[in-house]
């Protein structure tokens, strides 16, 4: 059963592009990392930042998250991230995506024993 820690990392981690210009990345991206199987997921983000640097954002001062649970912290500095939005002409199985280039603060919730991310809440 895969973690809540390597299913953040399976979704929303992508430290090898630094930045994204490739119209279709959403396009590969949702599909290669199992975001496309039953249904489209609507919206996703990924970080380009090393993994070291997302984790570290557990170290942050506690916020509120939107589900109101006290387990959120918000990035100190922006990340390059691309978002990705499902297109209006998407129909599953076919997902389409649209990317934006982003350099925006993140929201994370994190949990565990080790204390990592395991949830995208927001950028800001
Ligand atoms: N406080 C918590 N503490 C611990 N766990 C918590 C907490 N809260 C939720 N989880 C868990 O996380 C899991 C999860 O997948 N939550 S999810 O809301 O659907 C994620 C959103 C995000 O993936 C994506 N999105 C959205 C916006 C954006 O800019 N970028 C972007 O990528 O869309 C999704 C839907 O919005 C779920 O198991 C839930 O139980």
């Amino acid at each position: 059963k895969e973690s809540p820690a390597k299913k953040f990392q399976r979704q929303h981690m992508d430290s090898e592009n630094s930045s994204v210009t490739d119209r279709n990345y959403c396009n590969h991206m949702m599909k290669a990392r199992n975001m496309t199987k039953g249904r489209c997921k609507p919206v996703n983000t990924f970080i380009h930042e090393p993994k070291e640097v997302v984790d570290a954002i557990c170290q942050e001062p506690n916020i509120t998250c939107k589900n109101g649970q006290p387990n959120c912290h918000q990035s100190s500095k922006p990340m390059i991230l691309t978002h990705c939005r499902q297109t209006g002409a998407s129909k599953y199985p076919n997902c389409q995506y649209r990317a934006s280039q982003l350099n925006n603060s993140i929201i994370v919730a994190c949990e565990g024993k080790v204390y990592v991310p395991v949830h995208f809440d927001a950028y800001v």
